[in-house]
């Protein structure tokens, strides 16, 4: 039987420098399925995402498994060329100068820097990116001169560029403002048209757009809620995850919280 998850984690726990991350820890993640993982700031959100790119492990113990792409043990090559994470970090490390066109094509090769001698096929794999994504606008210009919601959309097509299976955003709005925001949440919602699947982390309820399946609440390393998002998303369940009185909204399909009370 062919398996629907890329991601399984069964009773996982995981400790950073003695902490307690993850407490029996049970969450599955099928192919078929663009996710949003919301929380509080020190749920473990990035903790999750360290865990799916290997850099931390957790314990091993028998009656706990892990499973990414259906393998106990995931060569790291084959994992970066099926997931590619886009996160805050990555801007500080682009050369200002290197052209966005360039950007894209140092994700084929694993680098953010200006890659010598690119071939006639990867400038064709950037320019059909580049295409898909609607910004031949953003194409000539120097890193630096974009805008932050630019970067990010430029950080994304570089992380498309080698078709992943899964594309984790992790908080891909966070420091933007309105117009960025929304620029940024349009392009993603685009995205829904291609193979690749998003696993999208942020503590933000606007990123919630309508092409994700899931909507799982993370608190304190537990899952407090997991489901379809108009199920899941109620003033109850915000109550809880953030811990504040609040009310939520949905107009046209994008999520709004009022603070209720202090
Ligand atoms: N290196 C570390 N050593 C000890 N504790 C850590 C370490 N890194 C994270 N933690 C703790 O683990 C918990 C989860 O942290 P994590 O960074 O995964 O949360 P997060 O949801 O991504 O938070 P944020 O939204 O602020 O980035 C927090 O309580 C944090 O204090």
């Amino acid at each position: 039987m062919v398996n629907k998850f890329w991601f399984e984690a069964k009773n996982i726990n995981c400790f950073k420098n003695g902490f307690r991350v993850f407490k029996d820890l049970n969450l599955k993640i099928a192919y078929s399925e663009n996710v949003i993982l919301i929380g509080p700031n020190g749920s473990g959100k990035s903790s999750l995402i360290e865990i799916i790119n290997r850099n931390i492990y957790p314990v091993v113990a028998s009656e706990s498994k892990l499973k990414i792409f259906n393998k106990e043990l995931i060569n790291l090559w084959e994992l970066r060329n099926k997931i590619s994470t886009v996160n805050n970090d990555i801007k500080n490390r682009i050369n200002p100068n290197l052209q966005v066109f360039d950007l894209i094509l140092s994700g084929l090769h694993g680098r953010y820097c200006y890659i010598e001698n690119k071939s006639e096929r990867d400038s064709y794999r950037v320019e059909r990116i580049i295409k898909k994504m609607n910004i031949s606008n953003l194409s000539k210009k120097n890193f630096s001169y974009l805008s932050d919601g630019e970067k990010q959309i430029s950080l994304i097509a570089r992380a498309l560029i080698k078709k992943p299976e899964i594309l984790i955003l992790d908080e891909p709005i966070s420091n933007l403002d309105y117009k960025s925001k929304f620029f940024v949440i349009d392009k993603v919602n685009e995205l829904s048209k291609l193979k690749t699947k998003i696993l999208c982390v942020t503590h933000d309820i606007s990123t919630i757009t309508k092409i994700y399946d899931r909507v799982i609440m993370l608190k304190e390393g537990k899952i407090i809620a997991d489901g379809d998002q108009n199920k899941v998303i109620n003033s109850e369940n915000l109550n809880k995850l953030f811990g504040i009185q609040v009310e939520v909204t949905n107009n046209n399909g994008v999520w709004n919280i009022n603070r209720l009370s202090k």
